[in-house]
């Protein structure tokens, strides 16, 4: 598993292991020498590791892995609904159900896989799901490795009924900082935003970045591919690369929040931001047979590399 798309000079190793408490593990290794330690719970990554040692992701301390069932922190994938705005439920129910790892996935195109490293996950609705939303789709899940050690998130939907559907979708994503009253985050000025915390209204960034001193919640409307999450204590600055997902959401509870929030450490929102990659303006709607995808890519770099804004390699996907 994992390496059926590698040139035959690739060496990639690949191991996984399954807790007690239905996380499942993986040693993504790739022939540039670089490694990560993947963690999964449901539709959920809720660690990644690399062979610095780095955590990218937050996930709670109060966290209680009871398959399957989303924490506070990680990735989830949200689907068919992201916020809480329709009549499902909150960020939709992908990320809270039991995914079967995939050893067969249909060929992704070449360019569109990048990593040669990989764990595929696959979700189709069961009799329960179909009663709360009625249609029918295959989600292809790929978690990989690039090949200078960045995590890749690939989601691939497929309506495999007549019925046509339409869908909100996110990576809600919660990453890792030493605090967040030193987090700035650039390439969302002069957007225009929703901001959740105003009854959904829309505003103009005016700021040079985002920094961050009381609760905010907003969705960035069709914004550029790349955001910087720059964090001066730790040094580390992280990329975020999107693609097919038009909207950036930022979001931080703060203490009021925090202390509301059911595992999730009164302090801990100081240790976390969540920058979600995601569709939420205007849906996707997929007819028979059609198939959307949607990329992440998060690249974790010295801050010294970008402090100018977004550095160009950034610029385009
Ligand atoms: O607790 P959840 O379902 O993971 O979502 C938490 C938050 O996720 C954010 O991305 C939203 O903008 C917030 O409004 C929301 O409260």
């Amino acid at each position: 598993m994992g390496d059926s798309e590698a040139a035959s000079d690739h060496k990639t190793l690949f191991e996984l292991t399954e807790d007690w408490n239905g996380i499942k593990h993986a040693v993504l290794r790739n022939a540039q020498g670089a490694s990560a330690r993947v963690s999964l719970h449901g539709g959920q990554i809720v660690s990644w590791r690399n062979n610095k040692g780095e955590e990218l992701l937050f996930i709670s301390s109060k966290a209680i892995f009871k398959s399957p069932k989303a924490m506070p922190g990680g990735i989830s994938v949200c689907f068919p609904q992201f916020g809480n705005c329709d009549i499902h439920e909150q960020n939709g129910f992908v990320r809270n159900k039991m995914w079967i790892i995939d050893d067969n996935p249909p060929p992704l195109h070449p360019n569109a896989s990048l990593g040669k490293s990989y764990v595929d996950l696959l979700l189709r609705p069961d009799k329960e799901d179909i009663k709360s939303w009625p249609h029918v789709f295959e989600f292809h899940l790929r978690v990989s490795l690039g090949s200078d050690g960045n995590l890749i998130v690939i989601s691939r939907i497929r309506n495999i009924n007549e019925k046509p559907f339409n869908f909100s979708f996110a990576y809600h994503t919660c990453l890792s900082v030493s605090d967040i009253s030193e987090v700035r985050i650039e390439g969302l000025e002069t957007l225009d935003y929703l901001d959740n915390l105003r009854g959904r209204k829309r505003f103009t960034d005016q700021g040079d970045a985002i920094t961050f001193e009381s609760e905010l919640d907003r969705v960035y409307i069709s914004c550029p591919p790349c955001v910087a999450v720059l964090d001066h204590e730790r040094k580390r600055t992280c990329v975020m690369r999107k693609d097919g997902l038009p909207d950036f959401v930022v979001w931080n509870p703060w203490e009021k929040k925090a202390k509301t929030m059911v595992e999730f450490g009164d302090d801990e929102y100081k240790e976390m931001v969540c920058v979600d990659a995601t569709v939420v303006e205007t849906k996707i709607t997929l007819k028979q047979e059609e198939e959307w995808t949607g990329r992440i890519e998060l690249v974790p770099v010295p801050s010294s590399f970008c402090t100018d804004g977004l550095h160009p390699r950034f610029n385009f996907f």
